[in-house]
């Protein structure tokens, strides 16, 4: 049995129809020919993902056009952005709007101009990790006040205009509501990012998932290592966990939450010895002060317990130290 460290009572202090998207959603349909499609951006497991503008007032916008899936994944969707934009560093809903003949729903959003990650993240200095992870963080504490796991971040979601300095978290379809005690699916999250709770089947996780990968984003750019933890299958990438914070480790944490080691892992699981964190510190890695590599080693936890909140990896000393 686990219960959050924190905000565990978010949802329960709000009304039911806060959290409870399965009696559905009353939805304020907009008006589908007020936008008009410019070009795909993108396209993943459940939407197509387009620039666009708004014919009213010819403002850009991103309009994320549903794949039909399950009308409650697409209620829980709608209600916990409904619930959260507005926030900060949430991406901005502008509007939802229904395809007359497929039905599909799309969701309009306010536009970053966003650069991907692959070419901004090398150039941050310490500075900047600073400033675009405190954003970050900020959107993460907010969603977890409002008792709302995302439960996929990883850079794909994490939207950045530089020229701005603008962060905005988005992609809140595999966001769900926290309630203690209940045993969530393990399915969720971006193998690379995916938390070892959701790879050893420890169903009562909670908003400390979110931080894991937090602590997936921070070594990668740190330690010049992206992803940090590379799997090939989702049993392999606890193996890659395994090989960096020790199968030792690992036993100790499955025995803590009386878990066994699922039988998947058998024929693949070594024996591996903790890495200390300067075993990945080479010429390269200026970035890896020492409050940084404080910081990882306080993210990158086995045990969900023991990880830092969103609030608490913001006051951490990496945040509050002057570098040149
Ligand atoms: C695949 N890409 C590239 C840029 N970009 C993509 N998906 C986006 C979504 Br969903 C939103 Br909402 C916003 Br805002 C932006 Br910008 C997006
Ligand atoms: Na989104």
């Amino acid at each position: 049995y686990s219960v959050a460290k924190v905000y565990s009572d978010a949802c329960e202090k709000r009304p039911q129809e806060y959290w409870d998207y399965e009696q559905g959603v009353t939805i304020d349909w907009g008006k589908i020919y007020n936008y008009e499609i410019i070009n795909k951006i993108g396209r993943g497991k459940y939407s197509e993902v387009f620039s666009g503008k708004c014919v009213t007032n010819d403002k850009p916008c991103v309009i994320k056009v549903l794949k039909p899936v399950k009308m409650k994944k697409i209620f829980r969707e709608l209600k916990i952005l409904t619930n959260l934009t507005g926030g900060p560093n949430v991406v901005a809903l502008y509007d939802i709007v229904q395809d007359k003949d497929s039905k599909i729903p799309a969701l309009i959003f306010e536009e970053v101009k966003n650069v991907d990650f692959r070419t901004l993240y090398p150039t941050f200095k310490l500075t900047d990790i600073q400033y675009y992870f405190t954003q970050l963080l900020i959107a993460l504490d907010y969603c977890h006040s409002m008792g709302i796991m995302h439960r996929d971040v990883k850079p794909q979601n994490v939207m950045i205009d530089p020229i701005e300095r603008k962060l905005r978290l988005i992609d809140w379809g595999l966001a769900e509501f926290y309630h203690p005690g209940v045993d969530y699916n393990v399915r969720v999250a971006s193998r690379y990012h995916k938390g070892p709770e959701l790879l050893v089947n420890l169903n009562q996780y909670d908003y400390s998932l979110d931080l894991w990968s937090v602590g997936c984003m921070l070594a990668a750019i740190v330690f010049k290592k992206e992803p940090f933890f590379k799997g090939s299958t989702n049993p392999d990438q606890l193996v890659k966990i395994a090989a960096v914070l020790g199968t030792k480790e690992m036993l100790q944490y499955l025995a803590k939450y009386n878990l066994d080691l699922p039988s998947e892992y058998d024929k693949i699981m070594k024996d591996f010895t903790k890495k200390p964190w300067s075993h990945f510190i080479t010429s390269e890695t200026t970035l890896a002060v020492p409050e940084m590599v404080d910081l990882i080693d306080n993210l990158l936890r086995y045990d969900h317990q023991e990880r830092l909140t969103a609030r608490e990896t913001m006051n951490h000393t990496f945040f509050n130290t002057k570098y040149d």
